[in-house]
């Protein structure tokens, strides 16, 4: 991801016209909220829950969180993960693409951990209304973090990282990110360049990140490409090692965060 473009090209028709909202129709989008807890069948029957009660209030286009088949924590990763490619082994991946399919709607999957032969990744499936798996993001940028008495978290103990982009035509041209891939603008830029109308992020910073960085970063991907941010975080929990911040969002170009 070092070398997006070069800077020195870049000419002022390039700048994001404020002037020019992103050109897509209006839709309702569902940022899914969830609890979430170690029992896999109980968070896929909320997840589940949540998309028909979104569907119900008129959502076309459904974002869930990171991670949230598992409690985020490395001791749930590999136990919770599942084979993509094998669908009889893969109930999470099964239950969205029935969602999708009998709702008729698009649904960013936000993250779950993933086995592909021997690695693991923090990925995001994206399902089309009929059904079928449109896309696959692998979280790019992992999230390492030592702030000692705060937090220490280390996901490149356990993850490989992806290293492709991925944007899919739905609703409107969707960019999609996982978490920590909103720190980098780069990303971010990459997808203004080619025509994304929104970034889904699935996220889920924590406490102390989350009170610096989470509304701020999210307005400045709006702001710097003139584009829809949507962001779905697990709901806040403290009782586990980690302490996830919450506040899903939807901020746009010039707006304040929703
Ligand atoms: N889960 C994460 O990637 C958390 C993150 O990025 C953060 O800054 O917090």
């Amino acid at each position: 991801m070092a070398a997006l473009w070069n800077t020195r090209n870049l000419t002022m028709a390039d700048a994001p016209n404020p002037f020019q909202l992103p050109n897509i129709t209006k839709f309702k989008i569902a940022l899914c909220q969830l609890s979430i807890t170690s029992d896999k069948n109980q968070n896929l029957d909320r997840a589940s829950r949540s998309i028909r009660l979104s569907v119900e209030q008129g959502a076309k286009l459904l974002v869930l969180p990171e991670m949230w088949n598992c409690p985020y924590s490395s001791d749930y990763f590999a136990k919770y993960a599942e084979d993509f490619d094998n669908r009889d082994a893969s109930p999470t991946l099964s239950m969205l693409s029935e969602a999708a399919c009998c709702h008729g709607i698009t649904i960013i999957g936000g993250s779950l951990p993933e086995w592909d032969h021997g690695r693991l990744y923090n990925t995001c499936c994206i399902f089309g209304p009929d059904g079928r798996l449109k896309a696959k993001h692998r979280k790019i940028h992992l999230f390492d973090i030592d702030i000692p008495g705060e937090i220490s978290f280390k996901e490149s103990d356990t993850f490989t990282a992806g290293d492709q982009p991925t944007i899919v035509d739905t609703v409107g041209r969707i960019g999609i990110g996982i978490c920590h891939d909103i720190r980098f603008p780069e990303l971010a830029a990459l997808y203004r360049k080619r025509g994304v109308d929104i970034i889904c992020y699935p996220g889920a910073f924590n406490v102390s990140t989350g009170e610096l960085l989470w509304e701020l970063v999210q307005r400045a991907r709006a702001v710097d490409n003139q584009l829809f941010v949507a962001t779905c975080s697990p709901s806040r929990n403290s009782t586990g090692s980690y302490t996830t911040w919450g506040h899903s969002t939807l901020v746009g170009p010039k707006e304040s965060p929703t």
